[in-house]
């Protein structure tokens, strides 16, 4: 299914909900809704271990959760990875294997490299070598322009700035702006001061529950005890 193919004539939606987990006892999520459309940037905050890793692999379907319900457009699509072109996910940790090469990663993932590369042109002889031959922060920076720049309705990303140098994290805000003409994208990075201006949407993830923040958001980011007073 191509970006598209489900609803041509409007935006696509991706909801989750129903999303509870818990570990040992102790409950992380407690009956989670979310919801992000092509052509957003939503961005998701939260303290150290609120869950905000453990929604995204539910989310894409990695981590399975009874009763969990993910649609597109209304239809519950579980495992979401197996709907060919709806989704892909960076997660928090390197997601390609580091003896690919960056071409034949990009060839994989259907990229076109001169695309993702037109506002990152030193990247580009980069991509004879190996992600293992890259530095962690460049590998997480081609990592996360190849999903960017995949022809999916939604790319899920976990820290997708970390180890990033401040350049390229404007940089690659930048270019999150321009690919939401075409996608969703649902981002949760401790960067808020670069995620905050390129969302649409913020949600805040906190003792469990999701809250949709509107209104003064660093106040609220404040009051939640994610930023410092
Ligand atoms: N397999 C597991 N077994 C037990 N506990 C787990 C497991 N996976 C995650 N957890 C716990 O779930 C909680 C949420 O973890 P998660 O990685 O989603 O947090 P996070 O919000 O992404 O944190 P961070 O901002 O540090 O990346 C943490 O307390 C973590 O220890």
């Amino acid at each position: 299914m191509s970006q598209n193919s489900t609803n041509p004539a409007g935006p696509q939606v991706l909801e989750a909900d129903g999303i509870r987990i818990e570990f040992g006892g102790r409950q992380v999520l407690g009956s989670i809704y979310l919801r992000v459309q092509t052509g957003q940037i939503v961005g998701l905050l939260g303290r150290n271990g609120s869950g905000k890793s453990v929604l995204l692999q539910t989310i894409f379907g990695a981590r399975a959760v009874a009763d969990a319900s993910v649609r597109v457009n209304g239809r519950r699509v579980v495992p979401a990875f197996r709907e060919p072109g709806l989704l892909n996910y960076l997660p928090q940790e390197p997601l390609l294997p580091p003896s690919l090469t960056l071409a034949r990663a990009a060839a994989l993932l259907g990229v076109d490299i001169k695309a993702a590369t037109a506002r990152f042109p030193e990247l580009r002889p980069q991509f004879g070598q190996t992600l293992g031959e890259l530095s962690g922060g460049s590998a997480r920076l081609v990592q996360a322009l190849l999903l960017l720049h995949a022809d999916t309705a939604f790319s899920l990303f976990d820290e997708p700035f970390s180890g990033v140098m401040p350049v390229h994290v404007e940089t690659l805000a930048e270019e999150m702006q321009r690919v939401k003409a075409r996608k969703g994208l649902l981002i949760t990075d401790h960067r808020y001061a670069e995620v905050l201006p390129i969302c649409d949407v913020v949600y805040l993830l906190h003792q469990g529950r999701l809250l949709k923040l509107e209104g003064d958001v660093r106040e609220q980011l404040r009051d939640y005890g994610y930023l410092a007073s």
